[in-house]
């Protein structure tokens, strides 16, 4: 509830679920009145300071507490203390995606499609509210109790109407015109589907390579192949080739993808919970 003050009082805090860069992630209880369980973000005042990362961690919290949908992670609220900033945050039961990725190698077409389904309808809802994630990896991707895909943390968003100019996030998932520090816009989110929808089929990103400035050399060739193994269907290939296109403006829109037979064919939308 938006009104209520909340403070560490509050929570019985449970494990670490995380480390980030700026602080822990714990599953916690609210234990004065729902016995609800989150996931309590806590993040050290002094780096925020530190990175002067104020103005980007208001951002973060305005945007994702004004998100409401099935696949984006709620932020239901926040609070401090003397020395920290505790985000009260939707708890995801299963965990990181890409460590479902890391187990099982790659996922078979069926489940890859349902994600990529996820996260396009979340992608979308995203852009009409004018928000770019810009930083989509199995990283920032958790699980619900369903297996339902939630996009989490939103440090790298901006809520965009121009077009934007700072550089983040590691290069496998960046497009050519954010790795250039061009101007960018939303298609950015469209290319990191094609990122996405490869990594999650191939068990690898398509642009990885040993050192950074391979990587940055790939993404600007697009450099995309596709390995004989595993046997990939025409339609994802296809998909995939019409996401990672360099110019921005014809890369496939969130609309198209919804409709494209590798999609339409494959995703099983009890999986995508789109109610
Ligand atoms: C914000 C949030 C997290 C979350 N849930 C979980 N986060 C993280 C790891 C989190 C993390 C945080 C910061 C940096 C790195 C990792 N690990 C989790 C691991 C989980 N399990 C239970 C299921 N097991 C199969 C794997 C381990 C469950 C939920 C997890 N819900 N909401």
């Amino acid at each position: 509830t938006p009104s209520k003050h909340w403070s560490l009082q509050d929570f019985e805090i449970g494990k670490p679920l995380g480390k980030g860069k700026f602080g822990r992630v714990y599953l916690a209880r609210e234990i004065k009145q729902s016995g609800f369980i989150v996931a309590l973000k806590a993040i050290f005042k002094e780096q925020i300071e530190k990175y002067r990362l104020h103005h980007q961690l208001r951002r973060e919290m305005e945007i994702q507490t004004s998100l409401r949908h099935p696949n984006v992670l709620r932020l239901y609220g926040w609070f401090h203390d003397e020395e920290r900033i505790y985000l009260i945050l939707e708890y995801a039961h299963r965990g990181e995606l890409y460590r479902e990725l890391r187990k099982t190698g790659r996922l078979p077409e069926k489940q890859a499609a349902t994600y990529i389904a996820s996260l396009t309808q979340a992608l979308a809802y995203c852009h009409e509210k004018h928000v770019i994630h810009r930083d989509i990896k199995p990283e920032n991707l958790l699980l619900d109790h369903e297996g339902h895909l939630k996009i989490a943390d939103f440090g790298w968003s901006v809520q965009s109407r121009s077009k934007r100019h700072t550089m983040c996030g590691t290069l496998d998932y960046l497009a050519p015109e954010m790795v250039e520090n061009k101007a960018h816009d939303y298609a950015v989110d469209n290319w990191t589907l094609g990122i996405l929808c490869y990594e999650f089929l191939y068990g690898v990103p398509p642009f990885e390579a040993e050192k950074q400035t391979d990587t940055f050399k790939r993404i600007m060739k697009v450099d995309l192949s596709f390995p004989s193994t595993p046997d990939v269907s025409a339609e994802a290939k296809n998909l995939i080739s019409q996401l990672l296109v360099k110019e921005s403006s014809i890369r496939l829109s969130l609309q198209k993808i919804m409709e494209h037979p590798w999609i339409t064919k494959n995703v099983d939308l009890a999986g995508t919970c789109s109610k």
